[in-house]
């Protein structure tokens, strides 16, 4: 694995090693001794998997609030997904940055998301698959998020949304609830 920060960040780019032979190919997507060696804290306790079938639809802007802040390794398994975080954390010296990486199945690569960002993506295909090892449970009532096109992180998104859940449509403006989150250009 190689291991590569997003734009200075503890936001990692993973190129993994990918075995290939005339049977196809064979690659670890999990190595904790290869993530400490890389000096990335993570320990997976969850793993989760989704199917997005029309291409265009978004699901996010998510993120688990404290005390349960998720970080999470993201990797598409099927299809391709253009894949967007924002650094939501205070006092982060990347607060209100927004990365994109597009991820898909013949690439090898996978994104280590750090607890206290936002995450989301588009599916570029249809029948996207992403993959997801958490390093935190699943805490409903910490589960939080923001809209695709909310005011305050105007993420230029590469495809028209054709589709979102009810309750990715309706997540409250982020700029009352973070008000440290003000963008410099605002
Ligand atoms: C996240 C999660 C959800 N669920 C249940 C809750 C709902 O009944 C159902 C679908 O959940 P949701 O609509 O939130 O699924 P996504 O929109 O794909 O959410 C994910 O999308 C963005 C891009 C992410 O980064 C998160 O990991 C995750 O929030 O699965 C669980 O049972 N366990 C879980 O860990």
């Amino acid at each position: 694995m190689n291991f590569t920060s997003l734009g200075g960040t503890d936001a990692k780019l993973i190129d993994l090693k990918v075995h290939a032979d005339s049977r196809g190919s064979f690659a670890r997507v999990w190595c904790t001794k290869l993530f400490d060696d890389a000096g990335v804290p993570f320990t997976p306790i969850q793993g989760n998997t989704s199917l997005t079938k029309t291409r265009g639809a978004v699901r996010g802007m998510h993120f688990q609030r404290a005390p349960h802040a998720d970080a999470k390794v993201v990797r598409c398994s099927h299809g391709r997904i253009h894949d967007v975080i924002v650094d939501l954390r205070e006092g982060s010296k990347t607060l209100g940055e927004i990365f994109h990486v597009e991820l898909g199945e013949d690439e090898g690569k996978m994104l280590f998301i750090p607890a206290g960002f936002a995450h989301g993506f588009q599916a570029l295909t249809e029948d996207a698959i992403v993959e997801y090892l958490m390093g935190e449970a699943y805490y409903p009532e910490l589960y939080d998020g923001a809209r695709y096109d909310d005011p305050l992180l105007s993420i230029e998104w590469p495809e028209p949304v054709t589709e979102m859940s009810d309750k990715d449509r309706i997540w409250p403006d982020l700029e009352a609830r973070m008000p440290w989150l003000q963008r410099s250009d605002a």
